[in-house]
């Protein structure tokens, strides 16, 4: 397990695409660290890239390369970076597949600094999934990549599960990254069961929610309406959650899914267990774009991420918000510092 140092360590943050509007948000945490109270970070990226975008944008931020052990003590004066270079030109808005070594560097970078302690966790920026598809990446996001870099490192399985958390609402994704085509056949009992499992553990351990209440959505209309618009919710998902019941895990459901999201009935519960991805994603990012964080569970590390995009139409443009990547480095430090408020 991770031998952490709290009061020196930084939390490890990775540029993400460095044509997206990565590099433009950390410079913007970083300005405005004192009035935003953003904890230390030390940027895993392209120190040149940063300054570029620094220039385009007009903000007066010091980028000075450091050491992993300089850089708490740096950050009041200066952005940390732990220099990893493009190798070519970028653009800000213009991607390309030769970005793509530099990306998935500053990740196995970060993950690698976190397992020795030299961070206390890792806050990605977005990256594009369709470039690093391009040149060869062989997961459908930072969160299955960052379980195999943990199953690679402990020698252990690690299964782990995206939550989108935000003020007014958490939400987990059964399925991730799959067309919708596929979501009824990718569902089965084992992956309700193993998810519920694993949010329920870590909303209790990182979370420090006592006794979790899961609510678990239908997947068709009406939640099947007994059976008369689709069999998934009797036969898939109602044997789960009494699976979990019986083991204690407060899961109840299904849902139909139309109507769990409004104010009072999100009150019933702490976390909704959607079937996938746009089920999840669409009610947490229109109750709270600019609040919200995409967290992995059941990793052994910390990993936090923006709940947006790479907008790659806006960067360098200074129009990209810097609230949600800010929030990421708050709920990071908030989970490795074992603060009881958490999102
Ligand atoms: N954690 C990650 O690595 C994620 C990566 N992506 C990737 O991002 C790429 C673009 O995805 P999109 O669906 O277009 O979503 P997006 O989140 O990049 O953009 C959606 C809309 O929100 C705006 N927007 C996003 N972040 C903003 C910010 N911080 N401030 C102001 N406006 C903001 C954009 O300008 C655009 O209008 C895709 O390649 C996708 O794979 C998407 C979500 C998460
Ligand atoms: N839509 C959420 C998203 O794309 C984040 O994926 P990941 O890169 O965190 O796995």
């Amino acid at each position: 397990m991770t031998q952490f140092n709290h009061a020196v360590a930084a939390l490890g943050l990775t540029q993400g695409d460095p044509a997206g509007i990565g590099p433009d948000i950390a410079l913007l945490a970083w300005v405005m660290r004192r009035e935003a109270n953003v904890p230390a970070f030390v940027y895993i990226g392209d120190p040149a890239v940063l300054a570029v975008r620094a220039r385009q944008l007009g903000l007066d931020a010091n980028i000075e390369e450091s050491t992993v052990a300089n850089a708490v003590k740096l950050f009041e004066t200066a952005l940390p970076v732990l220099p990893i270079p493009t190798g070519v030109d970028v653009a800000a808005g213009k991607p390309h597949v030769a970005h793509a070594r530099g990306t998935i560097s500053a990740i196995e970078m970060a993950v690698d600094l976190c397992f020795k302690g030299e961070i206390r966790a890792v806050v990605t920026n977005p990256i594009a999934k369709s470039v690093l598809y391009e040149a060869g990446f062989g997961f459908p996001g930072h969160t299955e990549f960052l379980a195999d870099l943990s199953a690679r490192r402990t020698g252990n399985p690690v299964t782990p599960v995206m939550m989108l958390a935000g003020p007014k609402l958490r939400a987990v994704p059964v399925t991730i990254h799959i067309p919708l085509k596929d979501v009824p056949t990718a569902l089965s009992q084992a992956a309700i069961i193993e998810t519920c499992r694993i949010v329920a553990h870590d909303l209790q351990d990182r979370f420090d929610i006592e006794a979790p209440r899961l609510a678990v959505a239908g997947l068709n209309p009406h939640a099947g309406e007994g059976g008369s618009i689709g069999k998934e919710d009797d036969q898939i998902i109602h044997p789960a959650i009494r699976h979990l019941r019986d083991e204690g895990i407060d899961a109840f459901g299904p849902l139909p899914a139309d109507t769990m999201f409004h104010d009072e009935a999100r009150r019933r519960y702490d976390v909704a267990i959607c079937m996938y991805h746009d089920q999840a994603l669409i009610p947490v990012k229109a109750l709270g774009f600019d609040e919200s964080v995409n967290v992995t569970l059941g990793l052994p590390f910390v990993r936090t991420s923006p709940d947006h995009g790479t907008a790659f139409g806006i960067a360098g443009s200074g129009v990209a918000r810097a609230d949600s990547l800010i929030e990421a480095l708050r709920l990071a430090d908030r989970i490795t510092t074992r603060h009881r408020a958490v999102a």
